[in-house]
């Protein structure tokens, strides 16, 4: 054992490791990832885990199904989770605690904020918490839809240094190895761009959600936040020991050099626009800028309907999206000045109102 760096890291456990069978909870492969947590938590590191698994823990109660309705996955949740929880809980012998999360919960600054706070209480406390979608409540709209991005939005919102993605492979490889024999293991990223991307495929088992593409996404989000990540393979218990030597089992996500600061970060990766402000093509904005330059002489078209504080998208005509940032005006009183003939009108009321978006809150898009 080495002296680990971490002071906070996440685990994410993916359903085939918490029900490989769809025939009810197994603690076989949860075992080794117990001790990791357990022998992390003895280290003074705290400990966040997000679990898949209640879809594939619930399946048994319905019959013999293959494709089931979005209705029945739903149920299969409700049932699933509760044997989840109780499965973890047979493997610590410390108190966990059990927090459903949808994304219409994380896109709300007020209830991020407050997830944050129940989550650091927790930690405070000496409890785990243990982390899922709410899948039985939501709704497509209203839904991050796969638990690897869940995993990083949590993981900024925890502020860990570390995320560990636990599935059925043993990282990230060139092409799906299940399909591709020939594919290779990939050790480190230290740049998600397009060519990784196109390596990335979906899930082949029957029980997982997103498959790679899902983790590079999760990956992405997380190193801009600073955060190291792992894929390792969670069935191989010797992938806890490679990171409790320091090594690394799987592939390794290096962090950003310059992560985005906190509230930057949530409105890029986590928060949703709720409206758009369409603005000129020769319109350009840059943190050099300042974005109090952009005014309503430079708006072309508003779309949606939002409220002051809101997140809203700003892009080009030609559909080039610019940034995304917090609107200081609604949609209505947006629509009202840029709609002044007085263009003299419309420019003082600004400067009495306030710019329509500002510095400090702007996420810059690449
Ligand atoms: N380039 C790739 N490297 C590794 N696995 C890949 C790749 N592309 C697609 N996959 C698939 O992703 C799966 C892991 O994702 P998923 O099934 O969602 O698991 P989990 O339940 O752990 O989230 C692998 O079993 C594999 O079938
Ligand atoms: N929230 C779902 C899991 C969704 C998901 O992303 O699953 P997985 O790909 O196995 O991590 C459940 O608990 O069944």
């Amino acid at each position: 054992m080495t002296d680990l760096p971490w002071k906070r890291i996440v685990v994410k456990v993916g359903s085939a490791l918490i029900a490989p069978h769809k025939q009810g909870c197994s603690s076989h492969y949860l075992l080794g990832i117990a001790q990791f947590i357990t022998y992390c938590r003895a280290q003074g590191i705290q400990v966040v885990l997000v679990s898949s698994g209640s879809v594939a823990a619930g399946w048994h109660h319905f019959g013999e199904v293959d494709k089931p309705s979005v209705t029945v996955k739903k149920a299969m949740a409700a049932a699933g989770q509760a044997d989840m929880m109780a499965t973890w809980n047979k493997l610590f012998d410390f108190p966990t605690a059990q927090l459903l999360l949808t994304h219409g919960d994380l896109r709300n600054r007020d209830r991020y904020i407050s997830i944050k706070d129940t989550i650091f209480s927790l930690l405070e406390h000496g409890l785990l918490p243990i982390i899922n979608e709410n899948d039985a409540v939501t709704a497509d709209k209203l839904k991050v839809g796969d638990n690897d991005n869940l995993s990083a939005m949590v993981a900024a919102a925890a502020d860990a240094d570390t995320l560990i993605i636990c599935s059925d492979v043993n990282g990230l490889y060139t092409q799906n190895p299940h399909e591709n024999p020939d594919a290779q293991l990939i050790k480190q990223v230290t740049e998600i761009n397009a060519e990784i991307y196109a390596m990335a495929g979906g899930a082949s088992s029957a029980v997982g959600t997103g498959g790679m593409r899902t983790k590079i996404q999760a990956a992405k989000k997380a190193i801009s936040h600073g955060i190291e990540t792992f894929i390792i393979n969670g069935f191989d218990a010797d992938s806890f020991n490679q990171l409790l030597k320091g090594q690394n089992p799987g592939t390794l996500f290096t962090p950003d050099e310059k992560p985005m600061q906190d509230h930057l970060h949530w409105m890029t990766h986590t928060s949703q626009a709720q409206g758009e402000v369409i603005v000129e093509n020769d319109f350009n904005i840059s943190l050099d800028i300042h974005s109090e330059q952009l005014t309503s002489d430079d708006v072309v078209a508003i779309n949606g309907d939002f409220s002051a504080g809101d997140t809203i998208l700003v892009r080009k005509g030609d559909g080039t999206k610019l940034a995304k940032a917090k609107s200081n005006y609604s949609s209505c009183l947006l629509s009202f000045i840029t709609d002044q003939d007085d263009r003299e009108f419309a420019s003082e009321f600004q400067q009495k109102t306030g710019p329509i978006i500002s510095e400090k809150n702007i996420a810059i898009l690449e």
